[in-house]
């Protein structure tokens, strides 16, 4: 039989049947392994799996179909190791705030770099936007345009004014879904505003999970009434590429790789070569400093791995 993913504990899964819609409780027969880097978690919530039923109904997961895209995190206690957060994604959105709390761009140049990695069509939602005054609208806006310039599907949204509510649903509706941002930056109220009942976690559930074993590797998926699902996911503080060449980060940096063609040399990597486009970019104020810097630390952390 065939079937999903939709929650993971690290040792139990739960998989949908597709056809009869049926839950099942599941384990893991065998190895699984798709990528070279080793693996905290060998399945994730959104994997497709190929199972059989014994008795009590356990499932036994027995393959894994190779994954449209997946995003990665770096897992918490050994940096050898990195952690699938979710697989098979459609839209992956971001929320950002300017304040309560203050998102780090960093963390959002490094999603958006992730997802042009791995195959996963990212948005940005500027939320809260009902806490702020003309003057912090006008710097989430020249923030919002940024981002624009470059390519990124952004909105505006609000869950306590429902600003903007309607075009979030129509981009996510029937497509499966996920949602990042600092912890505080509004996620489980956007995803309340959207559907009241969906159970999403909440913090009392996170609290009662730190007593069981793995409290890391909680992850869910629910599905929405309009259409589709979202996969709740443990607060991501870092979000990682693993395999990746140093050469290759360029790429995942849009307006760095379309500059980085006018440079002097075609190998060019930016750092401090004669005639570098995107230097002078950054010079000009054409490129912005943020994500070069994003760009930077991704390199480095590249070479890292790569010598481990
Ligand atoms: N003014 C305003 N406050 C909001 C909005 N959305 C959420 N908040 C408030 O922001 C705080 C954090 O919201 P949560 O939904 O708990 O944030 P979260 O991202 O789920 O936080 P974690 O559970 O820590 O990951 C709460 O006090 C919310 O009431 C909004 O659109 N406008
Ligand atoms: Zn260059």
């Amino acid at each position: 039989m065939k079937g999903i993913i939709i929650k993971s504990t690290g040792s139990w899964y739960q998989v949908l049947e597709a056809e009869s819609k049926t839950i099942y409780e599941a384990r893991i027969r065998g190895k699984f392994k798709l990528i070279k880097t080793r693996l905290t978690n060998p399945l994730a919530v959104g994997d497709e799996v190929e199972f059989s039923l014994e008795q009590d109904d356990v499932a036994w997961i027995t393959k894994i179909f190779p994954r449209k895209n997946y995003l990665i995190r770096k897992s918490v206690n050994l940096s050898k190791e990195a952690h699938i957060i979710a697989s098979n994604v459609d839209i992956a959105c971001f929320i950002y705030t300017l304040k309560f709390p203050e998102t780090s761009l960093g963390f959002l140049d490094r999603f958006l770099a992730c997802c042009e990695a791995y195959n996963i069509k990212p948005l940005i939602l500027f939320n809260k936007m009902d806490t702020l005054n003309d003057e912090e609208k006008e710097i989430v806006e020249n923030i919002e345009a940024m981002y624009q310039n470059i390519g990124y599907d952004t909105l505006n949204i609000s869950s306590y004014t429902k600003l903007n509510l309607n075009f979030l649903i129509d981009k996510i509706k029937d497509k499966t879904s996920v949602f990042f941002g600092h912890s505080g930056c509004g996620k489980s109220t956007l995803v309340n505003a959207m559907q009241p009942d969906l159970h999403i976690r909440t913090g009392e559930i996170s609290e009662s999970q730190l007593k069981g074993k793995h409290t890391t590797t909680f992850a869910q998926m629910h599905f929405w009434d309009f259409g589709g699902s979202v996969i709740d996911t443990p607060g991501v503080r870092e979000f990682a590429m693993i395999d990746v060449q140093k050469e290759e980060i360029q790429h995942y940096f849009p307006e760095i790789f379309q500059a980085g063609r006018s440079c002097k040399y075609h190998n060019c990597m930016h750092i401090n070569e004669p005639k570098c486009a995107v230097l002078q970019g950054l010079e000009t104020g054409e490129l912005e400093e943020t994500r070069y810097i994003t760009y930077l630390k991704l390199m480095e952390e590249a070479e890292e791995m790569n010598q481990n």
